[in-house]
């Protein structure tokens, strides 16, 4: 008969200890949540607690992204400005750390409840990334976020609609958006037809306090970079190349001929990557469309 070993009396307790351990901190941030207690109390209580509190072994990140309103890509870029390693717990800062996050949970609770001005967003990215499935996905799950509908010469492909993917208009129409001066950028497109942002619409979306997102080609991000410094410029990548050049062959909307011009034009748009200020990795579509909408708060 094999012996059945006894159980380990400390491995137990342990294992035991860890669990309440966890159930502590999902209580705490539970109470951030629900604005029971503010991340700031909590960061306190951490520092001047006992090492082994709750509120001490809660990791930063568990803390900043237990607050309302503040995502996980915003916490990253967060931590990334206050110099805190992702896997750091509250109570092992270093002072200047403590600090530094001090100082950023005192500035954001003295924000209160005025809200962060709206920001304009651009998307770009090489062809079939997922650039338009990512913003469908954010027009059809965030009715909050103000998505920029472009003028373009093209014609409808089917299912599309006239003031929702587009606005479709005639050579003639798309001079007299340039003339008088209604477009913030335009460009030609995959050396054929004309697209262009029309500018009024974001400038009330933006006067109203609604964040807007773009989702244009490259010259375009440029272009709204030169006119509006202050916009956040993202760049949408693919998992692998591999997985790009099947997306576009999946796609099917292109012939060879042109699968292949777009993907030389993809290369050359790859490697802009670095004039962005963030990228996002388009591998599952609704955790892309997340990451970019965490960006525009
Ligand atoms: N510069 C600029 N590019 C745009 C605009 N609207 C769409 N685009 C880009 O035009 C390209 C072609 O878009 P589309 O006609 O939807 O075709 P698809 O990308 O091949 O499905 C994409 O790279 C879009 O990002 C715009 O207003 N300005
Ligand atoms: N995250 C994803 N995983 C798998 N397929 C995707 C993903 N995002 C987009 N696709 C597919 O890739 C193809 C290209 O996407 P599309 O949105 O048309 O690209 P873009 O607008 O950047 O040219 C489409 O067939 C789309 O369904």
């Amino acid at each position: 008969m094999p012996r059945v070993a006894p159980p380990d009396v400390d491995r137990v307790a342990a294992a035991q200890a860890a669990v309440a351990a966890r159930r502590a901190r999902a209580a705490v941030k539970q109470d951030i949540h629900d604005r029971k207690r503010s991340a700031l109390e909590v960061a306190e209580a951490a520092w001047t607690g006992e090492h082994t509190a709750p509120e001490a072994t809660l990791r930063v990140r568990e803390l900043l992204t237990s607050m309302p309103g503040l995502g996980p890509t915003r916490v990253a870029r967060v931590m990334e400005q206050l110099e805190i390693a992702e896997s750091k717990r509250v109570g092992g800062l270093g002072i200047r750390q403590r600090r530094r996050l001090l100082e950023w949970l005192v500035a954001r609770e003295h924000r209160g409840s005025t809200p962060e001005p709206a920001r304009l967003v651009v998307l770009a990215g090489p062809t079939a990334v997922g650039k338009g499935t990512v913003s469908t996905y954010i027009r059809d799950n965030y009715p909050d976020v103000h998505l920029s509908v472009s003028a373009t010469t093209r014609t409808a492909r089917p299912g599309e609609v006239d003031g929702v993917h587009y606005f479709f208009v005639s050579d003639d129409e798309f001079d007299q958006l340039i003339e008088s001066g209604q477009m913030l950028e335009t460009a030609t497109v995959h050396n054929s037809f004309r697209y262009g942002t029309p500018r009024p619409p974001i400038d009330a979306a933006l006067a109203e306090g609604k964040s807007v997102l773009l989702e244009i080609d490259l010259q375009g991000a440029r272009s709204v970079r030169r006119a509006m410094p202050e916009a956040v410029l993202v760049f949408l990548l693919p998992p692998t190349w591999e997985e790009l050049v099947r997306r576009l062959i999946g796609r099917g909307t292109e012939d060879s001929v042109e699968q292949a011009r777009r993907l030389e034009t993809a290369k050359i748009e790859l490697a802009a990557q670095d004039e962005f200020d963030y990228k996002v990795i388009n591998s599952e579509v609704s955790r892309a469309a997340q990451e970019v909408v965490d960006l525009l708060s």
